[in-house]
Parts: C-alpha cells; structure tokens; sequence
C-alpha cells in the first residue's frame, strides 16, 4: 500500500482550523487535526514545506516507523509546531487503518473501555449569579460535569467568559488583545463562587475550574486549600508547568485534585509531574501531543501512577480531533473526562461527524475510522483570516502576564 497524495486544508468557518488529508493507493484516505490556535501557518509550512515531501511512495501501514522517522528525523524534537505535524499525520493513518480493517478506530485500540464518554461542558458568567445560571442550564441538559468560569469584579476581560454569546471563542483580531490580571481581586473572588455554584447545584455534579497558568505554586495551594469545601473535581492549569518540580508545593497545601498538560506536546513535558504524583490528570491531546500513538504512551505512564486522562476539548480543537479523542477517550482504561466545547453549527457542517451527546455523555459511533471527515467544497467557502489568543498584563502597572 502507498501513500499517493498528502494535502492541508485551511478554512475558517467561524474559526481558523487546518486539517490534513492522506491519500493512499487503493482509494481510502484518512484525515488528521493539526490547528494550532494562533499560530496556524506555522504548522501548514511545516506540513507542506518539509513533511508531506517525505510521505509520498511511504506505506501508510507504518504508523510507528513514520511516527518514529518524523520525530527522530527532525533532529529538532519536540514543541507544538512539530507535535502538532506529526499527530497530524498520524490521526490520518489511524484512521487509514481502521477503515481499511472496516472497524471503528477504538476497536483497532483495544476495543470498547465503557459504555459512553462524560464529557465536562463550559459554563460561565459576567459574574457569580450569572455563572450559577449556567451551571444550573447545563445540569438541566444532563451534564455530570461541569467547569465554571466567571467575570471577576473589577477587571474588565477575563479568561472564559463567553458574555452573550455562548460560544467561547479567545482568538479574536488580527493582533493579539489585551486583558487585564489582578491575582488579589481573582482569589478574592473565586472561592465565593464555588460555594454558591456547590450551594445550587448540589453535591453530585463534578465542578472543575480552570486557573489558567496564573497563580504561583504558593497562591495555587492558598486556592486550592479554599475550594476544599466544595470537593471540585479539578483545578486546571493552577501554575505555569514548565516547571514541574514546582508542583509539589501546591500538593504541600491542599487536596484538591489538579489537572494540567492542554499545552504539553510530548510524554517528556508530563514525565515528573505523573511520576510524582504531582497532578490528578494529564490533559494533553491528540493534536497537540503527536497523535494516537503517543498520547496512548503518555495514557500508560500516567496508568502506572493513578493518574487519569482528561483531554482537552476546546472549540480550536478541531471536530477531527473530538472524533478520534472520543474514540480514544473509549479506549484508555485510566479515562477520566473529556471536555467538550461544542462546536458551531458552520463549523460541525464542514465536518461531518459520528459522535453523538446523550445525558453527559459523548458515544463516538460505529463507522470505521475515526468517524469525521471533511467537506472540502464548503471548507474552501471559509478561507483563513488571522487571529490571535490574547495576552495578560497586570492591572496595577502592565507587567506582561501570564494569559
Ligand atoms: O481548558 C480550556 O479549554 C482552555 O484552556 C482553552 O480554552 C484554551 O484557552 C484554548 O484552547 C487556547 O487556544
Ligand atoms: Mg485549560
């Protein structure tokens, strides 16, 4: 078998995503995700200019030996750019193979894990009696979890507030927006929040919150000490990671369970962090920590440690990558939750899909594959338009921060 033709198709349907074809000599072709929120271009040069030269005449059977030849390579391992490519390349041949078995890609994994995916659902306010609505709307839809995010008083823009319209979308412009930070004002404000969320919403839902990368590991455990009460499900992203040993002090303080890795790109990034038990669940993803093949590498280091898998799901995540995660996500046998930013419906028409939402939880369905493709016509109607995440500065005097 060969692969006859690689192409990347960039569109915009209310948000740039950039997806990548594989064709093969006996007519079946696969898709991969490979969107980078705010740096697009990047990962299509990558594709186009340096890996999709090197795949035409390969065997696209060869997962692991392509996985291995892009990484290795390189020379250059590793980063989001590079990741991104190579999980690219990789959900299409996944895809490729279970077609050409006639099986759902789960099956191709290990087969079915549980009977349904949960998935956590986004809910957020201007502020706290507005966010306690969402939750509340959310609970009403079935969902067993659910993240909550709100406005905080006296800063202007904050990360995951949505306003009127419910669809969250961060990159917005065509230069970077500007929010502003106040740490005292954000723990001021949070704690009061999850008591009154908890208060209405009862003691069976779980609750997540997502810090961002904003706290230091000692303002982590001051937060994490106060949601105690609450018994949230997680704190997401408390401190900035690249430090991992700094997490222990966070665990020196508080039992509330941790969640990080969304911008992680490889099993190295997460390495001390799940062998110190230093977090609860690992967040990486399909499309940004090199595919099936080794996010599944990344899932059986954390299996060892009890940690469990949480993956990223928001909408600058493709539909290509919710598919092949759900089908993950029945797979893995440390499954936490998946979280699930619906997508739009411009964007969901340019990706047919399989999956399905029922009472919480996601079903990623039975065609062979990973369930989601492309309509390339009505693709080509969205063209790209540059756009990018904000950043952060400190209200008090402008110091760049983390957003
Ligand atoms: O947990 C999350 O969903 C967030 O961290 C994301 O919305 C993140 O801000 C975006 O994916 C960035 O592109
Ligand atoms: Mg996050």
């Amino acid at each position: 078998m060969k692969i006859t033709a690689a192409r990347v198709i960039v569109c915009s349907p209310g948000r740039n995503f950039v997806t990548l074809k594989i064709e093969t000599d006996q007519g079946v072709y696969g898709i991969g995700d490979a969107t980078l929120n705010g740096r697009e271009l990047a990962v299509v040069s990558y594709l186009e200019d340096h890996v999709i030269p090197c795949l035409i005449g390969r065997d696209p059977q060869q997962i692991e030996d392509i996985w291995q030849y892009l990484y290795k390579g390189a020379y250059w391992r590793r980063g989001p750019v590079t990741m991104s490519a190579i999980a690219a390349v990789d959900t299409a041949l996944w895809d490729i193979k279970a077609k050409m078995a006639g099986m759902p890609l789960y099956q191709l994994l290990g087969g079915r894990s549980r009977t349904g995916v949960m998935v956590y659902g986004h809910a957020n306010g201007r502020d706290s009696a507005e966010t306690v609505d969402e939750v509340l709307r959310h609970k009403e839809e079935g969902y067993l979890a659910i993240r909550a995010q709100s406005g905080v008083p006296g800063l202007n823009k904050v990360y995951g507030v949505s306003g009127a319209n419910r669809l969250y979308e961060p990159a917005d412009g065509n230069l970077p927006g500007e929010h502003d930070w106040s740490t005292e004002k954000y723990l001021r404000h949070t704690p009061g929040l999850f008591e009154a969320v908890r208060e209405a919403v009862g003691p069976d839902i779980h609750l997540l919150h997502d810090v961002h990368h904003r706290l230091t590991p000692i303002e982590a455990g001051q937060l994490g000490k106060a949601l105690e009460p609450v018994r949230m499900f997680w704190m997401e992203d408390p401190t900035p990671a690249e430090n991992q040993d700094a997490f222990q002090w966070i665990r020196h303080h508080t039992t509330t369970p941790i969640a990080v890795g969304e911008i992680f790109n490889s099993i190295w990034d997460c390495k001390t962090l799940i062998e110190k038990q230093l977090i609860d669940y690992i967040r990486t993803t399909v499309v940004h920590a090199g595919g099936i093949t080794h996010l599944r590498r990344i899932a059986d280091l954390a299996s060892l440690y009890q940690v469990r898998t949480g993956c990223h799901g928001a909408t600058d995540l493709s539909p290509v990558c919710m598919g092949a995660a759900l089908h993950f996500d029945t797979w893995v046998p440390n499954f936490g939750v998946q979280e699930y930013m619906p997508h739009s419906e411009d964007m969901l028409s340019v990706f047919p899909h399989d999956w399905r939402f029922e009472r919480g939880m996601m079903h990623c369905g039975e065609s062979p594959g990973h369930g989601v493709d492309i309509d390339e016509k009505l693709a080509a109607k969205y063209p790209y338009q540059r756009a990018y995440l904000p950043v952060n500065r400190l209200q008090h005097d402008g110091t760049l921060w983390n957003w």
